[in-house]
Formats: C-alpha cells, sequence, structure tokens
C-alpha cells in the first residue's frame, strides 16, 4: 500500500523538479527562498519607494494585532475593576470610573484604525507593483525574444518554455514578493504573540505549532504536483492555443468554414479539456480533501487550547481579562501560523514558476556575428565555398554549394519544392550558420561581420512576409527603422514596388490602417500585398544585395513584366537575387542554378541551359508549351 503523502519526508515533498533542484535535504527546503532574492530585486528596481512602502505597512500590519490584544485584556481587566470600584463606592460618580477604561477604548480603536490603513496600503501598493511589474516581467521576456536565433525559435521545447513564462510568470514575481513581506508581518505578529502566550505556558506555542503544520506539508506537497502537471502539459496547452487562434482568427476562419473544419477542431479542443480537466479535478480534490481532514487538527488544538483557558480563569489563574487575551491571541496566531506556512507554501510554488522565468531568460544567446562593417576586398560580392547545411536535427539541406556573384551581377535559381532554394536565402542573411563551407561578403566570412552593418547591405522579401496590422506607410516604413515614418520614402519606395497607384486610391493613403484586426482596416489582396512587401525592400537604400523569394507569384502578368522592368533599372549596381518557379522572369538573369534535392545541377544563363538541354531546358519547354 502506498503511504499518504505527509509520510514523505519534508526535503522529498520541497524538492523543486527543476534541473537546479539540490539533493540535500536542507537545501531542498530553502530552494523555496531561491528565487525570493531575485523577485524582491525586480521589485526594487520598479520602485524603491514602494518597497519601502510595502515593509512599512509590513510592519505596523504585523505588530499592531498583539499591541490590540493586549489593549484589549486592559479593557475587560479595567471594566471588571471599574464594575467593582462603581458598586463599593458610596457616591458613585460613572464619569470617574469609566474614563480610564473609555481612553483604553479610544486606543484600541485608534490602533484598529492604523491597521486598516496599513493593510490599505499595502493592497495599493501590490496593486500599482502588479502593473508595472507584470509589465516589466513581459518587457523582458520580449526583450530576450529579440536575441533568440530563428534556430531557438524553431526548437519546440523552447517554444514550449516561452510559452509557459509568458502565461505565468508576468503574476508570480509580485505573487512571491507579496507572499514574502506576509511572510514577514505574520512572523513579527507571530513573534509578538508568543511574547503574550509564553507568559501562560510554553506549551500553548507548541500546541500552536502542531496545529498548523500538517496542512503545510500537504500545501507544499500539492503545489508541486500542480506544477509539474502545468509543466508536463504545456504542449497540449499550446496545441488547445493554437486551436483557439485557427478557429477565431480572421485569417484562417475562411478556409475552416469551406472545408466545415469548426466542428473537428471544437471536438479536438474539447478533448484536451477534458483530458487536463480530469487531472485537474484530480489534483484539487485531494488538494482541498487533504486541506479539510489536517485542517480540522488546527481546530482541534484550538478548542483544546480554548477548554485549558477557560478552565485556568475558573480556577482563578487568569483574569477575565487575561482569557479575552489568551483565546484572542491563540485564534490570531493559529491563523497567523497558518497564513505563514500557506505563504511557505505558495512561495514554493511561485518559486518553481519563476525557475521556468528564469530558466527560459538564461538560455543562452550565441553572440551573433562579429565585428567588421567592411569586408577584406570590396567589391569582391558575394561567395559561397562548398556550403552544405542541415537544420538542427535534421537531414542535409543543401551540400556543397559554391557560386560567385559579383556587384551588379542577377542570380537566379530555380528547383523543384524543397530543394533548398528558400534555405539558402536563410544562410546568406545569416538566420543560420552553414554547417560546412562558408559564404564570404567581400571577402570576409559573413560570420565575422557586425550584424547591423551586414543587414543593412541585404533587401530581402521572404514568400511568408508579414502582413503587419499596421499603417499602409508603416508598413513600408519597419523595411527601414531609420526611415519608419519618413513619408517621402515611402512615397519612393511604394513607386519602386508599383505599391503607390493603389494606396493614393485609399482613404487615408499612407495613413490607411491595414488588415482587419483594428478599426477601420483595409484587407489588401494578394497581389497589393506582395507590392507593399516588394516596397518594404526598397526602403533599404543601402542595401546592394537585394533578394526576391518569389515575389510575383501573386501578380497578374502585366504587373509582374512591370516589377521585373522596375526591378532590374532599379538594381543596375546591385546584385540580385531572385527565386522563381516562371522561367519567364528568370531568363535575363547574369547567373541561373538549377538546384535539385540541395545540390546544384546546372548552372549558366538562359541560352546556355537551354543548349545543355538538360532539366532547365525540359522544364523551360514544358511552360512554354503551357502558354501556347
Ligand atoms: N525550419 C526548418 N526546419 C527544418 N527543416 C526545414 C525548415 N525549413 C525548411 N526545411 C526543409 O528544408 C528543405 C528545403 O526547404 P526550402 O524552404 O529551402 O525549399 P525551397 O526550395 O525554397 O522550396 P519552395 O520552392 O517550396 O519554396 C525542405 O525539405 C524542408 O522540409
Amino acid at each position: 500500500m502506498a503511504l499518504p503523502f505527509f509520510w514523505m519526508p519534508l526535503s522529498h515533498a520541497m524538492q523543486p523538479p527543476s534541473p537546479h533542484s539540490s539533493s540535500s535535504p536542507l537545501s531542498g527546503f530553502f530552494s523555496v527562498f531561491r528565487y525570493s532574492q531575485r523577485a524582491l530585486g525586480l521589485v526594487w528596481e520598479t520602485s524603491r519607494w514602494m518597497m519601502f512602502g510595502l515593509a512599512l505597512c509590513t510592519l505596523v500590519a504585523g505588530v499592531l494585532p498583539a499591541v490590540a490584544a493586549w489593549v484589549g485584556q486592559l479593557i475587560v481587566d479595567g471594566v471588571v475593576s471599574a464594575m467593582a470600584a462603581h458598586q463599593a463606592a458610596d457616591d458613585p460618580d460613572l464619569r470617574v470610573s469609566i474614563t480610564p477604561v473609555l481612553k483604553l477604548v479610544g486606543i484600541e480603536a485608534l490602533i484598529i484604525g492604523l491597521i486598516a490603513l496599513a493593510q490599505r496600503g499595502l493592497s495599493a501598493q501590490q496593486a500599482l507593483l502588479r502593473a508595472l511589474l507584470g509589465q516589466k516581467v513581459n518587457v523582458m521576456i520580449l526583450e530576450k525574444a529579440g536575441t533568440l536565433s530563428l534556430g531557438q525559435f524553431e526548437d519546440s521545447e523552447l517554444y514550449d518554455q516561452l510559452t509557459r513564462a509568458r502565461r505565468e510568470a508576468s503574476t508570480r514575481p509580485l505573487a512571491l514578493v507579496n507572499k514574502t513581506f506576509g511572510l514577514m508581518q505574520n512572523a513579527i505578529s507571530l513573534g509578538s504573540f508568543s511574547v503574550l502566550l509564553i507568559q501562560f505556558s510554553p506549551w500553548a506555542l507548541l500546541i500552536l505549532a502542531v496545529g498548523a503544520l500538517p496542512v503545510f506539508i500537504s500545501e507544499a506537497k500539492f503545489s508541486g504536483d500542480a506544477f509539474r502537471l502545468f509543466r508536463r502539459r504545456s504542449p497540449e496547452t499550446r496545441m488547445q492555443g493554437y486551436l483557439e487562434t485557427v478557429l477565431a482568427r480572421e485569417d484562417s476562419i475562411k478556409e475552416v468554414k469551406l472545408f466545415g473544419l469548426e466542428g473537428l477542431f471544437l471536438q479536438r479542443y474539447r478533448d484536451i479539456f477534458t483530458r487536463l480537466f480530469a487531472e485537474d479535478r484530480r489534483l484539487t480534490l485531494h488538494r482541498e480533501s487533504w486541506g479539510f481532514v489536517l485542517g480540522l487538527l488546527g481546530t482541534l488544538t484550538f478548542y483544546a487550547a480554548y477548554a485549558w483557558v477557560v478552565i485556568e480563569t475558573i480556577a482563578g489563574a487568569l483574569t477575565l481579562g487575561q482569557m479575552t487575551m489568551y483565546l484572542m491571541v491563540f485564534k490570531q496566531g493559529q491563523s497567523a501560523l497558518s497564513a505563514s506556512l500557506t505563504a511557505i507554501s505558495g512561495m514554493y510554488e511561485d518559486n518553481l514558476y519563476l525557475s521556468n522565468l528564469y530558466e527560459y531568460l538564461e538560455q543562452p544567446t550565441k553572440a551573433e556575428g562579429g565585428s567588421l562593417t567592411q569586408g577584406t576586398q570590396p567589391g569582391d560580392g558575394l561567395r559561397f565555398e562548398n556550403v552544405s547545411f542541415a537544420y538542427p536535427g535534421g537531414r542535409q539541406v543543401l551540400q556543397k554549394i559554391s557560386l560567385h556573384l559579383a556587384p551588379g551581377q542577377s542570380l537566379a535559381l530555380v528547383g523543384e519544392n524543397g530543394s533548398g532554394k528558400t534555405t539558402l536565402i536563410k544562410l546568406l542573411t545569416r538566420l543560420y550558420h552553414p554547417t560546412h563551407g562558408r559564404i564570404l561578403l567581400d571577402g570576409t566570412d559573413l560570420r565575422d561581420w557586425e550584424t547591423g552593418a551586414l543587414r543593412k547591405r541585404i533587401g530581402v522579401i521572404f514568400q511568408d512576409f508579414v502582413r503587419y496590422q499596421l499603417q499602409v506607410g508603416e508598413n513600408l516604413g519597419v523595411g527601414d527603422t531609420h526611415a519608419f515614418n519618413d513619408e517621402t520614402r515611402w512615397q519612393q519606395a511604394a513607386h519602386y514596388g508599383m505599391a503607390d497607384s493603389f494606396i493614393k486610391q485609399m482613404p487615408k493613403g499612407y495613413q490607411t490602417q491595414l488588415g482587419r484586426w483594428f478599426k477601420d482596416g483595409q484587407e489588401l489582396s494578394g497581389g497589393q500585398w506582395q507590392k507593399i512587401a516588394l516596397s518594404r525592400a526598397y526602403m533599404r537604400e543601402e542595401a546592394d544585395i537585394l533578394v526576391l523569394d518569389e515575389p510575383t507569384a501573386a501578380m497578374d502578368a502585366a504587373a509582374e513584366a512591370d516589377v521585373f522592368t522596375r526591378f532590374r533599372a532599379h538594381s543596375r549596381n546591385k546584385m540580385t537575387i531572385l527565386i522563381s518557379h516562371r522561367f519567364s522572369t528568370v531568363r535575363s538573369a547574369d547567373m541561373i542554378l538549377v538546384i535539385d534535392q540541395g545540390q546544384v545541377l546546372e548552372r549558366g544563363t538562359h541560352e546556355a541551359l537551354l543548349a545543355l538541354d538538360g532539366r532547365y531546358a525540359a522544364l523551360f519547354q514544358l511552360q512554354a508549351k503551357g502558354y501556347q
């Protein structure tokens, strides 16, 4: 038979399942505080004044309850002796007997008022800090995301970690700080209650502790379980999020409706929920039942102490005022102790979630590139030397590619789907590094180029360019952040990219909101979006390498012809790389590379490749026949 969980050693129940978990029982316990310091540091950086405010309110709210209990005792005893004096006096003057007691009542009212003020102060500062700290942590998460490589983004484990961090971690630091302060407040209260209680009996203190401990162990154990559950099922939670997106976003809803996918996807969504909910229910029921049973122990100890105090009072060992005070102190002490223990187990849970945040934030990011802003052989252009590449954990996608492209030359890449054309561009733009061989720009390995200087030289549009839900002008401006708001530059780029004519007809011209997500947004056609993306590439004024990955697939024939006429005119002194499945658009390139399964199958000009009568010639004739 399995032992109930509370038979487990505390150190085991407290062991966080993070990679940093320690094996020693003591450090297992102290791991509860591992991230408290960092969370406090975050609050300190966010607002020092509020940190001081929190500390002050915590102190006031911690000490004053015991003072109130003590004043309570003085009141009851004052009332008892005033009653006796009043009855014994020959000429009783009520004012004389009640004045001292009323003064005490006034002091007690003042203390209660101060406690209320401190508590309001705490909750006001916590609410403000929640907003500030949430924003700070979210910014940290997003800043870190900006430093991750494309490869890291495509790693599903890291993506899970990022999702978990975003989902929970922005609220956890404050929760941890609140609990740390709550713990301090309760510890101060407990200390001051203990001073009063120990005068009754040291055993009373022991009873207090024994009553609260089991609930704490149970809470710690279930917090760990909850976190492990949260962590294990983040791929499923992410799938749920994904299904929500597919079912509720305008860019997918068209296909969902036409294929009648609502029912299918919704069922999958429900199935995931049902599976997750079954686990949640099991955990919640266990947690609450054990909490109830063990909580009863606390209630029992309270009533045992109650009976003890009553007996002592009847026996005359305690005054009525002392009885009232001890009962109050015992009751409040018990709730302060169980609140402290619950705070510790809550801190344990927050620590686990924060460990996830810091695991993500501490992901190693390789320093991108070197420091050179110029090549060793300016004007040499672009060279691929024996470049091979495999995606992480995947097969070889490019094999031994060598090529040279001088300034002013144009290169076209053709090949079947999946042959590796886009991958070659990803290497050229240093989104990935070659696994073998090297790529040189002006005689210098891309790895040694300073990132900004390298990216400035390249203007690129990918097939899956982004359709920003921003204004038209901003959709162009993203192509060059220095000219993000420069309308003259937008107009120039839109002219080259052939987007100017339809932009002028839009209700607010360059200020028109694009997409359907925000008010008055205008949706564009596929070809119009492509013209926006093309114009975006033209925003890179300083770029002398222009890469167009299927830039005209959605355009009509006239627009396509126009795009290439302008492209050639605009890029006379630049290096251009064009990927296209339309042979009519690649024929004028200085060099055409036919890629097949990651290898160069044929290379040469259009005429040379036709004369070769190989794959290119066959495909060209096939397409030409289609137009006859
Ligand atoms: N991020 C990635 N991770 C792993 N494999 C990838 C990734 N992107 C592409 N691949 C694989 O690399 C190969 C080459 O893909 P690539 O996108 O370069 O082909 P392409 O020639 O541009 O195709 P298309 O003409 O369809 O655009 C394919 O087999 C693809 O499955």
